[in-house]
C-alpha cells in the first residue's frame, strides 16, 4: 500500500479550478519534487494533502486513512503529516528549543522533560545543538528555517512536505537547509516538496512531478524527465528554469 495516494483530486477556489483531477501515488520514503509555473497548483496540491484545504472532489489516503473533512481527523493528519513553509512561522518570545516543544506539549500532551529531550536531539540533527536557548532574531533565516525543520521532526511526522522552504533565504543560506533536507532524504524520510532548485530536485529526489495548469503533466526519475521531456509545456518550463 502506497504511504500517500491520491486519487481524481479535485479543487476549487470559486469557480477557479486549480487542480483538475491529480492522481499520485507516493510510496514510503520516496522524495518527490513538485515542479511547475507560479500558479499550476503545486502550493494546493500539498496544503490538501495536509488537510489545510478542504478538497472537492476525489479521495486522499494517508498511511490507509482517508482524509475526511473532520477537524479530530484532520488535526491527527497533520501529526503525522509534517509541513514546513516558506515563512518560518517561529514564535518571536521563545527560544529555539521552547518553539520545537510547544507543539509536542500542547497537540501531543507530552511532559515538558520529555519534549525538551526530543526538542534537543532534533536540534542536534539540524546541526543547532547550541543554539537551544537563543531567539529567533538571534538567528539567521537559515538557521530559523531549520529550527522549524526541527519542530516539525519533533512530532515524529510519517512524511514532510515542504513548500519553497529556500524562497526566503538569502542565497548565502540556501546551501545549510538543502543540506539539511538532503540528509533527511538520505535517511528515508518521506518528502514532498514543492522547489524551484532545479538542481537539488535533479541530485536528491527519487522522482519529479511536473504541473501544468492545475494536471500532473510528466512524473519521472529526474534524469529522465530532464533529458526527455514529452511535452512542450515541460520542455519550455526547463528551458525557463536555466
Ligand atoms: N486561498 C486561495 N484562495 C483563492 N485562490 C487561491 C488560493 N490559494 C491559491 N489560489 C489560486 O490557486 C492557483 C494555484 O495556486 P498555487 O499556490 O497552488 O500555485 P503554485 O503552483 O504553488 O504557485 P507558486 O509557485 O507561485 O506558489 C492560483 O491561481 C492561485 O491564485
Amino acid at each position: 500500500m502506497s504511504l500517500i495516494a491520491i486519487d481524481a483530486l479535485r479543487k476549487s477556489y470559486g469557480s477557479n479550478e486549480v487542480l483538475k483531477g491529480i492522481d499520485l501515488k507516493i510510496e514510503k520514503g520516496e522524495v518527490i519534487a513538485l515542479i511547475g509555473k507560479s500558479g499550476s497548483g503545486k502550493s494546493t496540491l500539498l496544503r490538501c494533502i495536509n488537510g489545510l484545504e478542504t478538497i472537492n472532489e476525489g479521495a486522499i489516503t494517508v498511511g490507509g486513512q482517508q482524509l475526511v473533512n473532520d477537524e479530530l481527523h484532520l488535526r491527527n493528519l497533520r501529526q503525522k503529516v509534517g509541513m514546513i513553509f516558506q515563512q518560518f512561522n517561529l514564535f518571536p518570545h521563545k527560544t529555539a528549543g521552547q518553539n520545537v516543544m510547544l507543539a509536542q506539549q500542547v497537540v501531543k500532551k507530552k511532559p515538558k522533560a520529555e519534549a525538551e529531550a526530543m526538542a534537543r536531539r532534533m536540534m542536534e540533527r539540524v546541526g543547532l545543538a547550541d543554539k537551544f536557548d537563543s531567539y529567533p532574531d538571534q538567528l539567521s533565516g537559515g538557521q530559523q528555517q531549520r529550527v522549524a525543520i526541527a519542530r516539525a521532526l519533533a512530532m515524529e511526522p510519517t512524511a514532510l512536505l515542504c513548500d519553497e522552504v529556500t524562497s526566503a533565504l538569502d542565497p548565502e543560506l540556501v546551501a545549510e537547509v538543502l543540506q539539511v533536507v538532503r540528509d533527511l532524504a538520505k535517511e528515508g524520510m518521506t518528502l514532498v516538496m514543492v522547489t524551484h532548485e532545479m538542481a537539488f530536485a535533479r541530485d536528491v529526489c527519487s522522482r519529479l512531478v511536473f504541473m501544468h495548469q492545475g494536471r500532473i503533466h510528466e512524473v519521472g526519475r529526474p534524469e529522465e524527465v530532464f533529458a526527455n521531456p514529452k511535452t512542450p509545456e515541460l520542455r519550455s518550463f526547463i528551458g525557463m528554469a536555466h
